[in-house]
């Protein structure tokens, strides 16, 4: 450790954020079946929030259960683990998640999570790891963690680990979850899914602007899910409106919180629907002054 490295601490409240795919192209596949995307990735002012205290004993311990994710397959301990193996650090901790974020719903909670995990132990155990190490050891667990680690939104490509800064601009967005799961194989498995979108460059996708912005998922995700189909429908005939990752939620751009309120107003509990304002810069990296 260096000597400017911060006295580690025993207890620490961080926030996991969502994302959005402002927008995502599909432009291969590669041979172990994955694809290759071209995609925008901001953060939002809305998330889980992660409490994290010592345990001298090096054990991991994660409460409450998520529902359907077996213990020690929870993202947040798998992190914690990796991280532990890596460093050699024989210290635990106690995990409290306060889960905010759908589960499938494109938002990126898990992938958020288990970042936060990485950051927050780095800190807790005063380990000293880069951010770039932090993010190699993200890559292992999701292809949308390095994003939340290195805390900038960001121009992706490869799977999504091809990282390059961006400032994107920030409107309000009202963000709708259509009440259902959408399983992401389930998209990328379907024979008519776009994947052959010719790459474009960064300059160009930025200056089209979210006007020019689509998601090549969005068809599919309509035909196999009628229910996004449906808010789609009816939240883009009050706002641009558009799908992230593989769905379910999809998000409408406003111009302030004023018009965000309006427009959940008139969900009026059709679907479960939060207002939140996009992020270049990660909550989480302002809490850890990172
Ligand atoms: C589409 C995005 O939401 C964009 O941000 C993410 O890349 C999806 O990430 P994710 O939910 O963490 O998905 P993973 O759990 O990594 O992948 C689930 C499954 O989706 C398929 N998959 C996922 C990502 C990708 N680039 N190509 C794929 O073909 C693979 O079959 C994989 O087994
Ligand atoms: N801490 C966690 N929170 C949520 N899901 C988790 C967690 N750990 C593991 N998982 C598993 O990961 C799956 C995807 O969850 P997640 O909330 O990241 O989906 P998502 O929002 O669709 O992500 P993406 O935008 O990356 O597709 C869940 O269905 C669950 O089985």
């Amino acid at each position: 450790m260096s000597d400017a490295q911060p006295a580690p601490c025993r207890r620490l409240t961080l926030p996991a954020p969502a994302k959005l795919n402002r927008m995502l192209h599909i432009t291969g596949r590669r041979a172990d079946g994955y694809h290759e995307l071209q995609t925008l990735f901001q953060f939002l002012d809305h998330g889980d929030t992660l409490h994290l205290t010592r345990r001298e004993d090096g054990e991991i311990r994660l409460t409450p259960e998520v529902p359907g994710v077996p213990h020690d397959q929870n993202l947040i301990v798998r992190a914690a683990r990796r991280l532990q193996a890596e460093s050699g650090c024989r210290v635990g901790a106690d995990i409290r998640l306060e889960k905010r974020l759908p589960m499938g719903g494109g938002l990126g909670g898990g992938s958020s999570d288990a970042a936060t995990v990485l950051l927050g132990l780095d800190a807790l155990w005063g380990l000293g790891l880069s951010l770039d190490r932090l993010a190699e050891l993200g890559l292992a667990l999701g292809a949308d963690v390095p994003v939340f680690v290195r805390g900038h939104a960001a121009w992706a490509e490869g799977i999504g680990e091809r990282l390059t800064p961006v400032d994107l601009d920030t409107p309000w967005f009202v963000v709708v979850h259509p009440g259902i799961e959408v399983a992401t194989p389930a998209v990328f498995r379907a024979p008519e899914l776009t994947r052959h979108t010719p790459p474009i460059t960064m300059a160009r996708a930025l200056q089209g602007g979210a006007s020019s912005w689509r998601n090549d998922c969005e068809a599919t995700v309509r035909s196999l899910y009628p229910p996004v189909a449906a808010a789609l429908d009816w939240l883009a005939r009050r706002a641009p409106t558009m799908l992230t990752g593989t769905g379910a939620c999809i998000f409408a751009s406003v111009a302030d919180e004023k018009q965000a309120d309006r427009l959940l107003a008139e969900i009026d509990g059709r679907w479960q629907a939060f207002k939140a304002h996009g992020l270049n810069r990660s909550p989480l990296h302002d809490a850890l002054d990172r």
